[in-house]
């Protein structure tokens, strides 16, 4: 017996052994875990003197469930009680009751474990939980993995906003099914092959309601344990009202606001880029350099306002000349550019002409009423094979316009491929 209490008495979880509730024995944690000086101070107390007020009627419950012969001496399930200490802490403990002799009479032995530390991990897991739940919710981009076959497993709350799905309507489908473009996803899948990763990707996206939006994707390939690809985990956000604030950016930074036509920096761009796939196609290719003739004299007898009006009109006109692959562009002042793709010598002259007579027909008026006309001088340059760059034929057609001007304006002079303009 002194053996088996000494065992007891070195149970690291706290021990208590009551007859009709009245302690009669504490082990050295029982001590420690009540706070008492020693097990002496315990025996004769009632037990359920420790334990917290609305704890009490289920402690005196499970203790008189134990004692029942029907228990048959097997010990009840550990359940968390709030136990007060002799110095007033409250602490929170596991307790599991059986029912034994002691001293030849029934008893009841209590083994506690302290709860109060892990009690107070698990509120913090749960608040942690309830942040996360409350973040996760409310968070404006969407959350999502999928499989390796790219079916989605998981998509977040955001998607309800973003694409105006339910997120169960969402998983177990393949993205590709909210691509516009498959392209976009090809692009997507492809630098996920390649790095892993993708950081703030474009794309596009289809909604519920069929508009298309602009997305911004920032995920990473998951592999399992073997290292075998096994899906992709991210997010993606609306970035529609950012992607129109940049398309209105480059626009105004590319557009020549007066005429709507592209500035002479974009233009030069996109002639370059054209010019280059010409020379490389091998394919035809010409430039018209269009100048108004006398346009000072406007000014001056008209006023600039007047004249801006001139110009927008005559943009007007040159554009409704052309197709939609062709650019023009403002160079400068009344100086303007028209670049033709895909097009013959004997073409580029038909449609120079075209532009010459809109123009000379357009019959304008000034605020007062009174009636006015301009006219145009335009130089023809065509690629040739000899040419370095695209500022030979630009410069090929522009001495054709000067000799257009000196001709007497309002005509057309072409840049013959080799030798001077005709
Ligand atoms: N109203 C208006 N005038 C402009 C604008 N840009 C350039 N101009 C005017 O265009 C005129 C160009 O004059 P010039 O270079 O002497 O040429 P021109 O009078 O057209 O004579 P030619 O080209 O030789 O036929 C100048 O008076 C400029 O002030 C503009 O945006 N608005």
């Amino acid at each position: 017996m002194s053996d088996q209490l000494d065992l007891l008495h070195a149970l690291p979880g706290a021990v208590l052994i009551t007859q009709e509730g009245t302690i009669q024995y504490a082990n050295a944690a029982a001590v420690a875990l009540l706070e008492v000086e020693s097990a002496e101070c315990l025996i004769g107390r009632q037990s359920g003197e420790f334990v917290h007020l609305v704890d009490q009627i289920r402690s005196t419950q499970r203790i008189q469930q134990v004692a029942d012969p029907d228990q048959d001496g097997r010990p009840n399930k550990s359940s968390e009680f709030r136990i007060c200490t002799a110095k007033g802490h409250l602490r929170m403990v596991l307790i599991s009751s059986v029912a034994v002799e002691w001293h030849g009479k029934p008893a009841v032995l209590m083994c506690g474990l302290d709860m109060t530390h892990q009690s107070e991990i698990q509120a913090q897991l749960r608040e942690s939980e309830q942040n996360f739940r409350r973040l996760f919710e409310n968070m404006q981009d969407v959350y999502y993995r999928t499989d390796a076959n790219g079916v989605v497993q998981h998509v977040g709350p955001g998607v309800r906003r973003v694409l105006g799905y339910e997120p169960h309507e969402i998983e177990g489908r393949t993205a590709e099914s909210y691509y516009p473009q498959s392209k976009d996803r090809d692009a997507f899948k492809a630098a996920i092959q390649q790095t892993g990763e993708v950081s703030d990707f474009p794309g596009q996206m289809v909604r519920r309601d069929g508009s298309v939006i602009d997305i911004s994707i920032s995920s990473h390939a998951l592999y399992d344990h073997a290292g075998n690809f096994a899906g992709v985990e991210g997010i993606y956000r609306d970035v529609t009202q950012r992607k129109n604030l940049e398309r209105e950016l480059h626009r105004l930074a590319t557009t020549d606001m007066l005429t709507g036509m592209a500035n002479r920096r974009a233009f030069l761009e996109a002639a370059t880029q054209v010019y280059e796939k010409a020379r490389a196609d091998g394919a035809p290719f010409a430039l018209l350099m269009l100048d108004l003739d006398h346009f000072k004299t406007i000014n001056d007898e008209l006023g600039h306002l007047e004249g801006d009006r001139a110009l927008a009109e005559f943009a007007h006109v040159v554009k409704a000349q052309l197709r939609a692959t062709d650019v023009v562009g403002r160079l400068g002042g009344e100086e303007f550019c028209v670049l033709l793709p895909l097009t013959a010598h004997d073409q580029a002259i038909e449609i120079a002409t075209r532009i010459m007579h809109g123009v000379a027909c357009t019959p304008l008026t000034d605020e007062t009423g009174r009636p006015y006309r301009i006219t145009v001088s335009v130089g023809v340059g065509t690629i040739s094979p000899h040419d370095r760059s695209l500022r030979d034929v630009l410069d090929r057609a522009d001495q054709a316009l000067y000799l257009a001007k000196n001709r007497g304006r309002n005509q057309i002079a072409i840049a013959p491929v080799d030798g001077s303009p005709k």
